[in-house]
């Protein structure tokens, strides 16, 4: 078993994901930054830049990340993975766990672009990891540990919710938790303005915005009760909420947010069947 502090994370790619994450697992005291290593071409020099002044080591070559670490977080863009996982395939071995996060590509492929056996786990995080608020899935491989599947967890609950899913779902979790986030700056952006429109100050604006989807998520995680009933608990007979909510269900709300987490899953789908 692989201590805590000591555990060696790379990331292959060290974009925008890989950064919240190195952020978010330093902040929660599972790993140093100097046991940190993330990898990005010569071309990106701004994400080396970026990563290094987390703290981090950085390299421009992928293999250094797989020697260097024991958990290889996989950090690109989709379309970049078979050809990052073609370049480390001759380095891994059966002491790495490879972590994936890319959007839409099913475990199958990624084992099949590595040496047979090797250890592989599908993870589905978002950005709020970084203030470690965030929301993960996962799936295991077909040659995993019980072991690594208790290490993803343990690494991914450090920076947030993290819950095992069979492999069907990650697509609709990519299109509900990973991609939500940018629905609800979306909404956070649309109350503010309304606010705005009603003679708020911007600042105050986005303050009680951001702060009343954090009441209502807390609400919902911390008393357990169903979003209907507390949605009830706010709306008094002939009041204002009634009334706002009356426009937001002609409008088509519920129904519009239901084709986004559709639209999404059904692109991280296609995307899973074209590489
Ligand atoms: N942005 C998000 O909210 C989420 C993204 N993801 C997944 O995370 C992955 C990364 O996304 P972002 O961080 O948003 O993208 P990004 O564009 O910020 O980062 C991609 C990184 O890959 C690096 N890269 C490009 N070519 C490379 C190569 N040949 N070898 C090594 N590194 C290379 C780039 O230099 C960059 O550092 C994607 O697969 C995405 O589907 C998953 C969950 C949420
Ligand atoms: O938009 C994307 O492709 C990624 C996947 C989940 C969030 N962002």
């Amino acid at each position: 078993m692989i201590k805590e502090k000591t555990l060696r994370i790379g990331f292959i790619g060290c974009g925008k994901m890989a950064q919240a994450l190195a952020k978010g697992f330093i902040a929660s005291g599972i790993t140093r930054s100097e046991n940190i290593i993330g990898s990005s071409p010569r071309i990106d020099s701004m994400f080396i830049e970026e990563f290094s002044a987390i703290g981090c080591s950085t390299t421009h070559e992928n293999a250094q990340v797989v020697e260097q670490a024991d958990v290889i977080i996989v950090a690109t863009k989709p379309p970049l993975v078979p050809k990052v996982l073609t370049e480390i395939n001759p380095v891994v071995n059966s002491d790495n766990l490879i972590v994936s996060i890319a959007m839409g590509i099913p475990l199958i492929n990624l084992e099949q672009m590595l040496p047979r056996k090797t250890r592989v786990i599908r993870v589905m995080p978002n950005t709020p990891v970084l203030v470690r608020s965030g929301a993960s899935v996962f799936s295991c491989g077909t040659s995993t540990r019980s072991e690594d599947a208790t290490l993803t967890k343990r690494l991914f609950t450090a920076v947030g919710l993290c819950e095992e899913v069979p492999e069907v779902l990650i697509d609709a979790c990519t299109g509900l938790s990973g991609s939500g986030p940018a629905y609800m700056y979306i909404a956070m952006e649309a109350l503010a303005d309304g606010g705005v429109k009603m003679g708020i100050p911007r600042d105050l604006a986005y303050k009680l915005s951001a702060q009343t989807l954090i009441g209502a998520a807390k609400m919902v995680l911390e008393t357990g009760r169903h979003p209907g009933a507390l949605k009830d608990d706010v709306c008094s007979p002939a009041g204002s909420t009634i009334q706002a909510v009356y426009f937001l269900e002609k409008s088509g709300f519920r129904s519009s947010l239901m084709e986004a987490v559709q639209a999404a899953t059904l692109k991280s789908k296609q995307t899973g069947r074209k590489e």
